[in-house]
């Protein structure tokens, strides 16, 4: 008894098309597992040239600079004797793949595709990739550099299972583990031990509950389980989670962090195989092991395993319980890691937020300050890259002794840009307030002058004077008004962006935008206004979310003023401010934001159209409302969200956490120009009649 293997796979923070980077943590990862003792590492699904290269995997130079840095990964005197899954793309009879190759001691050992690709949501694999066929194995010829370098000409190419001399293996790669019938299970019933999930998988509020529990389950019926992921920005709207990790027999034994500064992290067990043994003796599973797939086995002259004996200090792995954040932690971390990643990569000096003193903008400077935690937490715990990147953006200045807020106060500006009239001075306040509790550089200044102008001029040209609907102005020029307020912002924000002294840096600050997910979803926002920014933080995320997070934000950071955001009712402030009346977002909307919640899961979760959404909610609201006031909010969530469809195709690009994020330019591609929806109208208006006359007859027999 006791066949011990100690095994690592790692989570990468890489970058797509930083082949050298790549390379370098690639190889970092390899030498923490030697130092560990491993015998195997896995890496994260197209870990060489990166996960999101999206329509550069269509180019041949992508193929070939990936074998390049597979060669010196391979020919590393670090990366020997250790049994190496790394990632890239694979050309075979000049058809694409996603591919996995395992290599020991500087030779290929076999090549195995992915079967089943991931094209939902964001993810586009079959854009530039085949699927393998399931159980097809071929031989492949290497490329020329390769064949020099190993003395291999040819290697099979397949589904394949791996054989030490005693230990199996198998590779499943992503997306694999989450349909129906996934190759684990073939693999498993024929006997092979370890799984390797290679993962590009993005953080998703709530999401890795479903990750876990995928992952435990698939390894229940015995086996290890092996899950590597990316991690970070790698150049697109997606954060990678991590948390890679290992699991036994349904049991997790180590799991890497979701959400860090770390651009290499290596998780690394000693499993016990023989544990496999009892729990997979059950009859049916035998019966079933019988009927299986025999699958070709590529033998590996290695020994993966010790004996319990020759090392009896060895510790096995035990089992710990899977660990999760909050929704309100991941809004704080996933964000921050995104932005940090975007700010050290793009070189540019810092980021600036217009801070309205409302509850959005102040969400994403909360992001920036728990980015600013994070960076000095690093710092403290030594992270060599950290305090590398910290000091360029401080420039050159001793970050090792920095606060946060000090920290914060040299990459974060935020203004308040009023108007006399219509600003209260709760939120100039509660925007200042807020800089100075965080640290950050503030700006306090009236738009007036800007908005006159703009006001003077078109009237002038146009020998019309717009007014305000409390001044008894029409609808349009109402609206007119509060987008020249607006869109002056915008143009504000990137000058002072551009000019601050802080700004030193390639682009000087980026600004950040604040808009939600459920006010893009309606479209409750000036188009080219602080809503178009250069990049967004909470664009993925709901205002309920939002909400919850700086409740919990105010006491995790320390920060009291921030229950003063939430107390306050939210408001454009763009119209003028009488004795009775307030500009309130939810009266303007003709919605709240919990409903467009609701609207925002069935339209693009559920796929429900109209009429489906006016079925479901009939009956989940019908203890609040009959189905003719259902018929009424769904057909004005409709009309708003047909008539602004359009903003969504220039939406500033936001961090993606929401599964009903409307984002048009890669996520919920749909018309920008669409009919009125007479048809469903007539549809439900037609069932409503049915369900008055039945209702009237059911009265009249009584
Ligand atoms: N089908 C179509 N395809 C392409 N473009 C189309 C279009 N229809 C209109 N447009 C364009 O869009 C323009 C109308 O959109 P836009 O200029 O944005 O203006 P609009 O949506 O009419 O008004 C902005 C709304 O957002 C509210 N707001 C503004 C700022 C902040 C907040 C907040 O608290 O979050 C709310 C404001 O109170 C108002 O209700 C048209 O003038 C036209 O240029
Ligand atoms: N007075 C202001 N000073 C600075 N920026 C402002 C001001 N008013 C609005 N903005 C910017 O414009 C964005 C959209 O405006 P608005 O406040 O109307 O909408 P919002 O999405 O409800 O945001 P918030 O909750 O931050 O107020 C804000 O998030 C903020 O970045
Ligand atoms: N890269 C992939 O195959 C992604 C698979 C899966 N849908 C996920 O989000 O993790």
């Amino acid at each position: 008894m006791g066949r011990l293997a100690t095994i690592s796979t790692c989570q990468l923070d890489q970058w797509a098309l930083d082949f050298d980077g790549n390379r370098d943590r690639i190889l970092e990862a390899i030498r923490q597992a030697k130092a560990a003792g491993s015998k195997l590492i896995l890496t994260p699904e197209l870990c060489i040239p990166g996960y999101g290269l999206l329509d550069h995997f269509q180019e041949l130079d992508t193929f070939t600079h990936s074998w390049e840095v597979l060669a010196e990964i391979i020919s590393s005197p670090d990366a020997q004797d250790i049994i190496i899954d790394l990632g890239l793309p694979i050309r075979h009879n000049d058809v694409p793949h996603n591919g996995r190759v395992l290599a020991l001691n500087g030779k290929i050992l076999a090549i195995r595709p992915k079967i089943d690709l991931c094209n939902d949501g964001n993810y586009r694999e079959m854009r530039y990739f085949t699927p393998w066929t399931r159980y097809r194995v071929d031989s492949y010829t290497l490329p020329h550099e390769i064949q020099e370098l190993t003395g291999q000409t040819e290697v099979p190419i397949g589904d394949i299972i791996f054989q030490t001399l005693d230990a199996t293996f198998a590779s499943e790669l992503c997306e694999e583990l989450w349909t129906p019938d996934s190759p684990h299970i073939q693999y498993s019933l024929n006997g092979a031990e370890i799984i390797l999930n290679s993962s590009g998988s993005h953080h998703e509020l709530r999401k890795l509950d479903t990750r876990i529990n995928l992952i435990t389950n698939a390894s229940k019926s015995g086996g290890v389980y092996m899950y590597s992921n990316q991690k970070g920005c790698d150049g697109d709207r997606l954060y990678y989670d991590g948390c890679s990790l290992i699991a036994i027999n349904g049991q997790m034994v180590a799991q890497g962090s979701q959400f860090s500064l770390r651009d290499v992290e290596v998780i690394t067990s000693t499993v016990d195989l023989d544990d496999i043994w009892s729990a997979r003796q059950s009859r049916s599973r035998g019966m079933q092991a019988m009927k299986a797939h025999d699958f070709t086995r590529v033998k590996i002259d290695f020994a993966m395993t010790v004996k319990t004996r020759s090392n009896p200090k060895l510790r096995i792995a035990e089992a710990i319980k899977p660990r999760y954040h909050k929704p309100e932690e991941e809004i704080a971390l996933g964000p921050a890691c995104w932005l940090w990643d975007y700010l050290r990569r793009s070189t540019a000096a810092g980021y600036f937020v217009p801070l309205s003193g409302g509850i959005d903008s102040c969400a994403t400077a909360t992001i920036v300050f728990s980015m600013c935690r994070l960076v000095i937490a690093a710092i403290k715990e030594g992270d060599e890259q950290v305090i590398k990147d910290a000091t360029r953006l401080c420039s050159g200045d001793d970050v090792s002794k920095m606060s946060a807020q000090d920290f914060c106060g040299r990459v974060f500006n935020t203004a308040f840009m009023g108007m006399k009239e219509q600003s209260s001075k709760e939120t100039r306040g509660r925007a200042e307030q807020l800089a100075n509790a965080i640290g950050a550089q503030h700006i306090d200044c009236n738009i007036d002058e800007v908005f006159n102008a703009v006001k003077n001029l078109v009237s002038n040209t146009l020998d019309f004077t717009p007014r305000f609907k409390v001044h008894g102005g029409e609808p349009g020029e109402n609206i007119a008004l509060q987008n020249f307020q607006s869109r002056s912002r915008m143009i504000l924000s990137y000058a002072f962006a551009q000019l601050l002294p802080t700004s030193k840096g390639r682009g000087g600050l980026l600004v950040l935008g604040s808009a939600n997910v459920d006010e893009a979803l309606r479209g409750y926002l000036t188009k080219y206004d602080c809503s178009s920014a250069d990049i967004n933080p909470i664009g993925g995320i709901s205002k309920t979310d939002l909400i919850s997070f700086i409740a919990w934000a105010e006491h995790a950071f320390e920060l009291p003023i921030l229950q003063e955001f939430i107390d306050a009712t939210p408001t454009a402030e763009l119209e003028p401010i009488t004795d009775d009346y307030v500009q309130s977002d939810e009266v303007d909307m003709g919605m709240t934001y919990k409903e467009l919640s609701v609207y925002g899961y069935l339209r693009k979760v559920r796929k429900f159209g109209l009429y489906s959404m006016w079925e479901k909610l009939c009956v989940d609201w019908r203890d609040q409302y009959t189905p003719g006031e259902v018929y009424t909010k769904v057909r004005r969530f409709m009309w708003f969200y047909a008539i602004n469809r359009h903003k969504m195709t220039t939406i500033t690009p936001a961090y993606y956490a929401e599964q009903y994020a409307p984002d048009d330019n890669r996520f919920d591609l749909r018309p920008f120009l669409y009919p009125s929806f007479t048809f469903a109208h007539r549809k439900i208006e037609n069932e409503l009649k049915t369900m008055e006359e039945g209702e009237a007859g059911n009265a009249g027999e009584k």
